[in-house]
């Protein structure tokens, strides 16, 4: 009986090996992904130096909350229509009650200027189906409120004019459409959800026409079976929307591929041209990364996107937040903080002041955030790298000082640093060589540092140091 064992975890064993060494045949697909590796195009280029942006959720929901006769909802609240609480016909009245009449789009964008945003993703439609821009393809729409103006439009126009990109969230899933379905099961269903893609094509070619300064789409609520079993479908809708807009940039939350895999294909390819997974979560290492572009969207409370009158939990302050947004730039992404807007269209006090000491400290720091890249040099506890791009710069966030005042830094062999200046002031610091290619760089004595703050280093590239010959057998 031993031997049995033996011999087959033998066997075994021995198979493992023989796969690790077999590389694996790439699995044919017709609707996996049509890229490898980033999209290296001016557009994405400039995506990929945004930094940090900005999420709006504002609808039907910002109404009730995240409560609802008198008892509080503690889930996120724009999903409170899903609260059996909640009856779904009360809910989706709460159009009639629509109307913010003080909304102002530019002192939105304004604040989002000031913040030091360089995109802007805006919730056109959630999950409850309603529009806030006049839709030709049904009722449920802005027009359908007391409010009546295409608000879409005031929010791209007013971004747009004060210098910041604008993309658009869609929700496939749509509660309010009688031919959304779940999943396919029934030749009915199938036939309803037929009905129901085209209704989404539609509305997203109505949104592109309408509003061409938009920058890409922000798709969201498609992980049902319905969509997963609409592989092909996925594809062909995101190209035909490029068609429709070239250089149109889409996360990979959109493409199901034709067995029914998301974000990734069944050979483990992105569709989509960044990561869209990093919702609340910011990967801990460059190898989470997969080598593609990502940004992480945000919110302030531990959940909820919606405004809501309690906030969830832990609120971030704005040194996590600005921590957030350097830990995500240093590893090639972009950092994105949601706000969700009461439904008069005014923000709450906490989402006001964080917005206004974001962008006094990226006023002072923003060299280190806007078109920065991972630097690839070895983590230290004082903070993070970001390496400027196509420059011979790297960039130091300092968020913990060390009671020595010495900073240590440990640049990549293809490095030297011939400069280690304070960003702001301007003050140049001394260094200190170690062994291993590591240094010290001195902080000013007696300076106490009560903000992040960033040292600039100047840096030379080298030649790697020929191999000395093979290793001498030790
Ligand atoms: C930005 C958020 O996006 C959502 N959902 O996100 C996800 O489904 N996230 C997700 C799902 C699976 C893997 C990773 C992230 C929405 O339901 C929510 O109301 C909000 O609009």
């Amino acid at each position: 009986k031993l031997f049995t064992v033996i011999a087959v975890c033998s066997l075994f064993s021995l198979n493992t090996t023989a796969q690790s060494t077999v590389k694996k045949e790439p699995i044919p697909l017709q609707h996996g992904a049509h890229r490898t590796g980033k999209r290296m195009d001016a557009d994405m280029a400039k995506w990929r130096g945004y930094g940090l942006g900005q999420f709006i959720h504002w609808g039907l929901y910002s109404i009730l909350e995240g409560k609802y006769k008198g008892k509080y909802y503690n889930g996120a609240a724009e999903w409170i229509r899903s609260w059996k609480e909640v009856p779904n016909a009360e809910y989706d009245v709460l159009n009639k009650q629509f109307n913010p009449a003080t909304f102002n789009a530019t002192a939105w964008a304004k604040m989002a200027k000031q913040m030091g945003v360089k995109y802007l993703t805006f919730t056109t439609k959630h999950h409850d189906g309603f529009c806030l821009w006049p839709s030709k393809y049904t009722d449920y729409t802005i027009e359908s409120s007391p409010y009546k103006k295409d608000i879409v439009k005031e929010v791209v126009d007013a971004y747009t004019k004060e210098g910041i990109d604008v993309y658009l969230y869609f929700s496939i899933m749509d509660w309010h459409h009688p031919d959304w379905r779940y999943d396919l099961k029934t030749k009915e269903d199938s036939i309803a959800f037929d009905r129901f893609k085209l209704f989404t094509k539609n509305q997203l070619t109505e949104l592109l026409q309408r509003y061409p300064q938009t920058k890409g789409l922000w798709f969201d609520g498609t992980w049902d079976n319905s969509w997963k079993k609409s592989g092909a479908f996925t594809d062909s809708l995101e190209q035909y929307l490029k068609s429709l807009v070239p250089g149109l940039i889409i996360g990979s939350r959109l493409r199901a591929d034709e067995k029914g895999n998301r974000h990734v294909d069944a050979n483990g390819v992105l569709m989509g041209d960044y990561e869209q997974g990093w919702e609340r979560k910011i990967p801990k290492t460059y190898a989470d990364v997969h080598g593609n572009d990502w940004d992480c969207v945000m919110t302030i409370p531990e959940n909820g996107w919606g405004y809501a009158e309690k906030w969830m939990g832990h609120w971030k302050t704005t040194n996590e937040l600005i921590e957030m947004t350097a830990q995500c730039v240093s590893l090639g992404g972009n950092f994105v903080v949601n706000f969700g807007p009461k439904a008069d269209g005014s923000f709450r006090k906490e989402e006001i002041a964080n917005a206004k000491e974001i962008g006094e400290w990226m006023k002072i720091n923003s060299d280190a955030i806007y078109n920065c890249e991972y630097a690839g040099w070895e983590k230290q506890d004082w903070g993070y790298y970001t390496k400027k791009r196509g420059e011979d710069k790297v960039y130091m966030i300092v968020f913990n000082v060390p009671l020595s005042g010495s900073l240590k830094i440990k640049p990549s062999a293809n490095y030297v640093v011939e400069k280690a200046t304070l960003l702001e002031g301007k003050q140049q610091l001394s260094t200190e060589k170690l062994d291993y290619g590591a240094s010290f760089i001195q902080l000013p004595k007696g300076k106490t540092f009560v903000k992040p703050f960033v040292i600039v280093l100047d840096i030379k590239p080298v030649k790697q140091q020929e191999e000395a010959g093979p290793k001498a057998k030790t």
